[in-house]
């Protein structure tokens, strides 16, 4: 799946209470293309609009965007697109204490189908572990795995439900340069296999920057440069920046782009903001296999005088460019239209692959293996039951033993009532803050719906509650 946006602005409004009510314009009208078989890397000075144009291309922010979304290059309906593609956020998200298959598997139960059996789901799982080398620490906890590891299992887990389109928000940050490599790597396989497969990075290294098949160079919120990364060179050469030998394309391109509102301006121009695509040939993705088939082995080398400067108009691009849509989208119009983004949580109709019932279920046996697990916790709940049932308890020692003292029996009572209200109330709230961003990632990723997942955070904590309670009320 092919996914284009022209004319992308991300806008940020003021704050209400902000002194500075100016807005900024993160992303100004930017236009771009990100095909399947390629693995696209969008770069950048820090700041430059990275994250922004990830974010607000795959959907996952919407709020102050504007702009033309289409794929396959008919209009991107949202919903559709939503059950298509994955987000991978920079932070390794992961379900703490549940070892690698185990969140595998809730995944597999969350993301597949409910009427799948569980063996098939056990397979899937066990062939994705072993195809990203993830077998032999299947019993790990998800903790206690390296910063690849982690890296690679949250690619795995979203690759259960094997959506087309990949983005992924820095994947290589926190990682050394040979572990970077085999993540980049895994991408490209994917990409390979037919996926559209974007990412951000900030600064890649010389080894790490050939991986990527496709560049998407932004700067100050402008394109300046959109193309196959070996042809950055040549690009820049064209527009009167030469890289000198033996360095680094990437590191060259920021220096250029950083800060100098001049030679953004003109890079800016040249690449018609991203309109236009700085290509060899007309690179049309193919699976590896088919493509070496067709090159007689190898990828095939293009001469020099073959490159041109492609100035089709992405927008133009006629739909035989294009690989066939699949059948969902096909009764969508073939005019371009603005798209309406709405909020997430706004999107009435986004359907998940099983019954909320089915999400409540799985989730609840999760939430309740890493309670049982979780001992710290349990011991700390113990701890502030029993130390609020002394003080309690001290406070209103042998008072009221007279019954006509009626006052301090309703201050013990309301003291009682009001300490479990609160603890019960309270628990949910305190836990959602560390469980958000966990369950931000999920839910946009139609893992479920937030009714289950509230539902199942509520229940999951009344065993403990019960249990402390039970221990205080003896004290
Ligand atoms: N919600 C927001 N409110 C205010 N400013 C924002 C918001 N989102 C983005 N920005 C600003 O937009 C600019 C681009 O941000 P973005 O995170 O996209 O940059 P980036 O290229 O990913 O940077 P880095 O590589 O450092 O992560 C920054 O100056 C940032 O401060």
């Amino acid at each position: 799946m092919d996914v284009e946006f022209k004319d992308l602005c991300y806008t940020v409004s003021p704050r209400r209470w902000s002194r500075n009510g100016l807005q900024k314009r993160v992303l100004k009208s930017v236009s771009g293309v990100f095909k399947s078989g390629e693995l696209s890397a969008i770069m950048g000075p820090s700041g430059a609009g990275k994250s922004s144009l990830l974010n607000a291309v795959s959907g996952y922010r919407t709020l102050g965007v504007t702009g033309t979304l289409c794929t396959n290059g008919k209009p991107r309906d949202n919903h559709i697109f939503h059950k298509l593609s994955c987000y991978i956020t920079q932070e390794d998200l992961l379900q703490p204490l549940l070892t690698a298959h185990e969140i595998m598997m809730v995944a597999a139960q969350l993301k597949l189908p409910s009427q799948i059996s569980d063996a098939r789901r056990l397979s899937t799982v066990e062939e994705i572990l072993k195809n990203l080398g993830l077998f032999e620490c299947k019993n790990t906890r998800t903790e206690m795995l390296s910063g690849g590891q982690k890296k690679r299992l949250s690619i795995a887990l979203e690759l259960i439900n094997n959506p087309p389109v990949f983005f992924l928000d820095e994947p290589t940050s926190g990682l050394d340069d040979v572990t970077a490599r085999q993540v980049l790597q895994l991408l490209r396989t994917l990409a390979r296999q037919g996926r559209t497969i974007v990412c951000t990075i900030h600064q890649p290294s010389a080894s790490l920057f050939q991986l990527f098949d496709h560049a998407y160079i932004v700067s100050q919120g402008l394109c300046v440069y959109q193309g196959t990364t070996h042809e950055l060179v040549p690009f820049l050469s064209s527009a009167g920046f030469s890289c000198p030998t033996h360095y680094n394309p990437a590191d060259f391109v920021i220096e250029v782009t950083d800060g100098e509102e001049k030679n953004i301006a003109v890079l800016s121009k040249a690449i018609c903001n991203g309109k236009v695509s700085w290509t060899q040939t007309h690179l049309i993705p193919l699976k590896t296999q088919e493509y070496e088939k067709k090159n007689g082995g190898t990828t095939k080398q293009t001469d020099k005088q073959s490159l041109h400067f492609e100035t089709t108009n992405i927008a133009a691009l006629t739909a035989s460019e294009r690989k066939v849509d699949s059948s969902s989208e096909s009764s969508l119009s073939d005019v371009h239209c603005p798209v309406m983004y709405r909020r997430i949580s706004q999107v009435k109709n986004v359907s998940y692959p099983t019954s909320t019932w089915f999400q409540f279920w799985a989730l609840f046996k999760r939430m309740m293996l890493q309670t049982s697990r979780s001992r710290v916790a349990l011991q700390l709940q113990m701890f502030h039951h029993v130390a609020c049932a002394l003080m309690i308890g001290s406070v209103t020692y042998q008072n009221a033993s007279d019954g006509n003292e009626m006052f301090k029996h309703v201050k013990f009572c309301m003291s009682v009532i009001l300490f479990h209200s609160y603890t019960w109330c309270i628990a949910p709230v305190l836990l959602f803050p560390s469980e958000v961003k966990l369950m931000k990632k999920e839910h946009f990723n139609r893992w479920y719906g937030l009714n289950s997942f509230y539902m199942a955070l509520t229940l999951s904590k009344i065993p403990v509650q019960v249990r402390n309670k039970n221990a205080s009320h003896k004290i």
